[in-house]
């Protein structure tokens, strides 16, 4: 029934698991499943999570820093996974209490084997207890029959009763189904024995073993003879450790802004003096001789000191300023007590209010901040610490988690690395009409350029019209930006097959020895099924190194549409059996949304890829590389 059942630190450290079924080789574990699709993602604000062919359950000791899960077929429907999550949770943490955090004594937690027998042999009697009792009644009980047998034997009048009739028939009168329930304050108890350490479970452990399996079982319970050994001295349990918190690095960069750069509808775009357009330079040399692009500055940076800052000696919470804005509103929450989920509420809707006027989508947002009161519950705000400390400190957690990269965002290596096998490394630019395709795909290139790379543009927009012209104006530009420059266009006009001109072209950089193509598509809208499916196969058929989708910093809601709805594309049209997802993300228009960034969040929550770059203006040098700290700090503001 129940496949797998673990306790684990927040931190991933697997203190106890139990599995009663063998996992088929190759099939992931659903611990690790949770640890990446939920814990990593903070999406503990779900229900349940399916790791094929699991359906996984968990839920929080936050005081202890423990996360309990149970997977099971999820074909299956236990009634009662929730209250063993609950039992485990309770026993488990009444037990082990003084050793939680101590990882290195791993085989302490063994004991909890017995515990486990018994916990589960409760919650199972006591639900086929309930079962039996909802069962529908034989006819003979019921109360039909009771009437038919009356009308038949007993002539009225004629003394005794109908009750007494019935009894004679052996109905037994009519049984409440709601008596035969099982005792759950018993079961409380029982449980709350169960998770006192030096109390064995079924007499195995404290010396109770000897006695009578009988004599156990007249005591009315398997827990009574662990009372038995709990007469001893039970160690004494201490207070748990603390919660680790987490801390977003990184600072902003500035740079100077550039002039226009999309000259496609200018006849005097030619003959631009293109060192204009270079400003400063897109970035900073590394010792190694290569350019990295320059990081993000924050947006509502104001140039002075930051009061949320929490690198100074002084902690946030001591200092004396009293808080403004959002954390101003959680401020009147000071409390001393343990939170539980009532007293987190208002907060919490508040703080999707704000998540969301920072154009966060609206199901990201809940999703987040029910991901985050999940984590805060049961925890014992600290005599120094505020509501509003205790809150930001947990969504600073859960924001810097969703927006580091899990995946490599180092291109330059990755392109090395691909160039020693003898082929270009290539990458294809895909998104929704205007959003800046051709204009960031011309920056990426710019950047390449300076890294002495070797480029060639293949020109697969052959639906608009100005596209090819407009990247034929930026190849120009770009070649006479950077002196020795080598960067090229593939283009084969209007009208043809995407696919077979990207094919063509990487075909022509292998044998001319380029380091990079780069492939421009056609902006399509993500409900277009025809130009879908021609994108898959663009994929399928080139097999890019790179799918980087560009999308506009504007949007809110509809990021997480035009997404899914790409990655959705890609998997249903693709044809293939391992069909390739979103690799990362371009963020363009950075530059107009002052500090409303909530779509950095919710295409990295939506894709769970990176985002590579951010466009932060129309010229050759506006690319930055997205700071976490920076949008986590704009987000909280
Ligand atoms: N302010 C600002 N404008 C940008 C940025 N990136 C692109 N643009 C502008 O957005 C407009 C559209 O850019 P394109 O590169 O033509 O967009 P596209 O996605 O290739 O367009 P289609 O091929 O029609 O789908 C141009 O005017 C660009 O200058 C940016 O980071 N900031």
């Amino acid at each position: 029934m129940i496949d797998l059942v673990a306790v684990l630190t927040k931190g991933g450290v697997v203190l106890w698991t139990r599995r009663m079924a063998t996992l088929r080789p190759g099939a992931p574990s659903p611990v690790d499943a949770l640890i990446s699709g939920v814990l990593i993602e903070e999406r503990a604000g779900l229900d349940a999570f399916i790791a094929d062919p699991f359906l996984v359950k968990w839920t929080f000791a936050n005081d202890l820093g423990l996360v309990f899960v149970v997977a099971h077929q999820k074909v299956l429907t236990l009634p009662y996974v929730d209250e063993l999550l609950d039992a485990v949770k309770s026993t488990f943490c009444g037990r082990f209490r003084d050793l939680v955090g101590d990882v290195a004594n791993i085989d302490a937690y063994a004991e909890f084997d017995d515990v486990f027998d018994s916990v589960l042999e409760l919650i199972e009697d006591k639900h086929r207890e309930s079962r039996k009792a909802k069962a529908p009644r034989p006819f003979n009980e019921s109360r039909k029959f009771q009437n038919t047998l009356e009308a038949s034997r007993i002539k009225p009048g004629k003394g005794g009763s109908a009750a007494a009739a019935a009894s004679a028939a052996g109905g037994g009168g009519t049984a409440d189904p709601g008596s035969s329930s099982p005792e759950t304050g018993s079961l409380a108890a029982k449980l709350e024995r169960l998770g006192q350490r030096g109390v064995g479970p079924r007499g195995k452990r404290g010396g109770a073993a000897g006695k009578p399996k009988a004599a156990a079982a007249a005591a009315g319970s398997v827990l009574d003879s662990a009372d038995a050994a709990a007469g001893g001295s039970p160690t004494q349990a201490k207070r748990g450790k603390q919660m680790r918190a987490w801390d977003g690095t990184g600072a902003a960069v500035n740079a100077d802004p550039s002039q226009k750069l999309d000259f496609s509808d200018t006849t005097a775009a030619d003959a631009s003096a293109p060192t204009a357009l270079i400003g400063d330079g897109l970035g900073k040399r590394a010792a190694d001789g290569t350019y990295d692009a320059l990081e993000l500055e924050d947006p509502a940076d104001d140039g002075g000191d930051d009061d949320d800052d929490n690198d100074g000696a002084v902690p946030a919470e001591q200092k004396k300023k009293p808080a403004t804005g959002l954390m101003g509103y959680f401020e009147r929450w000071t409390a001393g007590k343990i939170l539980a989920e009532a007293d987190l509420e208002p907060a919490m809707l508040k703080m999707k209010e704000h998540l969301v006027g920072k154009n966060v989508a609206a199901d990201i947002a809940t999703h987040l901040c029910e991901s985050v009161t999940s984590g805060l519950v049961g925890t014992k705000i600290g005599p120094f610490q505020s509501l509003s400390s205790a809150i930001r400190e947990q969504m600073e957690t859960a924001l810097s988690r969703i927006l580091t990269p899990s995946s490599s965002t180092d291109v330059l290596r990755d392109i090395k690395r691909v160039n020693q096998t003898g082929r270009p490394y290539t990458i294809t630019f895909v998104g929704v009409n205007g959003v800046g395709k051709s204009t960031n795909l011309s920056k990426v290139c710019f950047w390449l350029l300076q890294n002495k790379k070797r480029v060639l543009i293949a020109a697969c927009d052959t639906f608009r019209s100005g596209a090819v012209e407009q990247l034929r104006v930026h190849a120009r530009n770009l070649k006479a930006l950077e002196e020795g420059a080598v960067v090229d266009l593939f283009d084969k006009g209007y009208g043809k097959d995407p696919a077979g001109i990207a094919k063509e072209a990487i075909a022509h950089a292998t044998a001319e020895r380029y380091d990079v193509v780069l492939v421009d598509t056609a902006g399509r809208m993500q409900d277009n099924e025809p130009l879908m499916r021609a994108l898959a196969k663009l994929i399928a058929v080139n097999s890019p190194d790179k799918i980087v989708f560009v999308g506009e910093a504007l949007v809110g809601n509809e990021a997480v549409d035009q997404l899914s709805k790409f990655n959705q594309a890609l998997r249903d049209f693709s044809g293939l059996r391992d069909p390739r997802q979103i690799d990362g993300m371009i963020l363009t228009k950075f530059d107009t949304i002052d500090d409303k960034v909530g779509a950095a969040l919710s295409m990295t929550y939506t894709t769970g890829k990176p985002i590579l770059f951010v466009g932060t203006g129309q010229t050759y040098t506006d690319l930055r590389k997205m700071n976490v700290r920076t949008i986590v700090n704009a987000l909280l503001k």
